[in-house]
């Protein structure tokens, strides 16, 4: 196995006694003002965070479980007590009295206020006894805190990923707080030695379902979720680990799921996928993922480019399911604003004159309120008396610097017809 980054994992931490805590005056549901490694240039390293679960790491030292006020979760850690200012008292400031900047890190770029992304309350997700993977697809949510991260990182095939968020794996799996994955039919497992038994048995190379696209290296599968249950679960639980929102990963019925893959001649290696309510009448999309070694190179833009293409055999226009994480609201954001830049572009070049908002979101399948909501972030304004947009080259050759694209010609699918129970399958 390769692994370029593999801090320890943490595996024989423990749970500290009360009498081990007593000694420190940190206590959990309190703030704090605790060093993080992600402030911004021109602000203090000391930010307020709440400590959420406390234990025993291998040396024995005392650690604390910390979210960071106006973070991400996924910046979530452990941490040792000498990263904590015990000295000095948490002042939190109102709205109104607070900085302009107030957005959460890693959304700083754009105004997020059109759409909501925060997430589902820690209360949607699920009990350890309810995590069992053979219950996922018809479990009802339940309350339970579930804010800390209960797995340290996966080895998934050869990839050593830190894991960003709690998801439901069984309590034996998450006790472990390093497991195995493997890359092609997506069982768990925990030990190493397990793993490997499995990497000698199985002989699957590719997600179960139909290939509905393959251009070069990349394919893509159309899975159900009715059909293919026990992937689909894994997919669940595997992308739970870097999804922080929507209840609709424990029930897979009413979805179907696109596999991205890129091969080669050992099999094809899952990049990412969406999923897609099967009998929605606005989504085009329900839920989207990049794992964590293939994101920020254009994989993502493909998948929300393939959900559009999808859209448009359908004849359906739509938009994707609320609410957007930060990164999926940044990824839309960017595939929208190339988008529509190329359409006005073009229809600027070839007819002049005005354009829609309907005639947008005809042309590109976008929603209309998006196209609206992508045209305010683009710099809609007035310009003599008329609304307009200004755009300019940077803009253009932006919309036109696309790293990957759907090639239309090579997508092979037909929208699949479901009976109304949503149970039997027909194609
Ligand atoms: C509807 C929903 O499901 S919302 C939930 C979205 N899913 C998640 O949050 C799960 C975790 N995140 C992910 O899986 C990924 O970050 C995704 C799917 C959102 C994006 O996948 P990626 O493969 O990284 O996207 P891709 O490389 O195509 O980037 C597209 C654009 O989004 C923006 N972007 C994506 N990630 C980031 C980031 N970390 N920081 C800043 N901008 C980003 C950039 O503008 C980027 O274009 P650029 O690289 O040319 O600047």
């Amino acid at each position: 196995m390769t692994n370029d980054i593999c801090p320890d994992s943490g595996s024989s931490t423990s749970t500290p006694t009360d009498n081990e805590l007593q000694e420190h005056e940190i206590t959990i549901n309190n703030k704090y003002y605790v060093k993080t490694k992600y402030h911004r240039k021109n602000e203090s390293p000391m930010q307020i965070a709440e400590v959420l679960a406390t234990r025993l790491n291998k040396d024995g030292n005392l650690e604390y479980y910390v979210h960071f006020k106006d973070f991400n979760k996924r910046l979530d850690e452990w941490v040792l007590e000498d990263r904590i200012d015990t000295s000095k008292e948490v002042v939190e400031m109102k709205l109104s009295e607070s900085s302009p900047c107030t957005t959460p890190r890693d959304l700083t770029e754009f105004d997020n206020s059109f759409f909501s992304t925060s997430s589902l309350d820690e209360s949607e997700s699920l009990t350890q006894a309810e995590c069992s993977s053979q219950s996922l697809g018809v479990l009802e949510k339940k309350p339970i805190k579930s804010r800390v991260k209960n797995l340290d990182a996966i080895w998934f095939g050869e990839h050593y990923l830190q894991t960003w968020y709690f998801s439901p794996y069984p309590q034996e799996y998450t006790e472990a707080r390093v497991i195995y994955i493997c890359e092609f039919c997506l069982n768990h497992f925990i030990s190493e030695k397990q793993f490997e038994r499995h990497c000698k048995k199985c002989t699957i190379r590719h997600p179960p379902g139909n290939e509905i696209y393959r251009d070069g290296e990349i394919s893509f599968f159309e899975i159900d979720g009715v059909r293919q249950t026990t992937y689909c679960q894994n997919l669940s639980l595997l992308s739970k680990l870097f999804l922080d929102h929507k209840s609709l990963y424990y029930d897979l019925i009413p979805f179907m799921f696109y596999i991205m893959c890129r091969s080669d001649a050992y099999g094809f290696h899952i990049i990412g996928y969406f999923s897609k309510e099967k009998n929605s009448v606005e989504h085009n999309l329900a839920c989207i993922l990049t794992l964590p070694h293939f994101q920020r190179q254009g994989y993502g833009r493909l998948l929300i480019e393939m959900s559009y293409e999808l859209a448009k055999i359908e004849n359906k226009i739509g938009t994707p399911e609320k609410p957007f994480s930060d990164l999926g609201l940044l990824s839309y954001q960017k595939y929208w604003q190339e988008i529509i830049i190329e359409v006005l572009h073009r229809y600027h070049q070839f007819h002049g004159g005005e354009i829609t908002i309907e005639e947008i979101s005809e042309k590109t399948y976008i929603a209309q309120r998006d196209v609206l909501y992508t045209l305010h972030t683009l710099g809609i304004g007035s310009y003599q008396g008329q609304t307009a947009i200004r755009l300019t080259d940077a803009m253009i050759v932006m919309s036109k610097n696309k790293k990957r694209r759907i090639d239309r010609s090579k997508l092979d699918w037909t929208p699949p017809v479901f009976t109304y129970n949503q149970l039997r399958y027909t194609k």
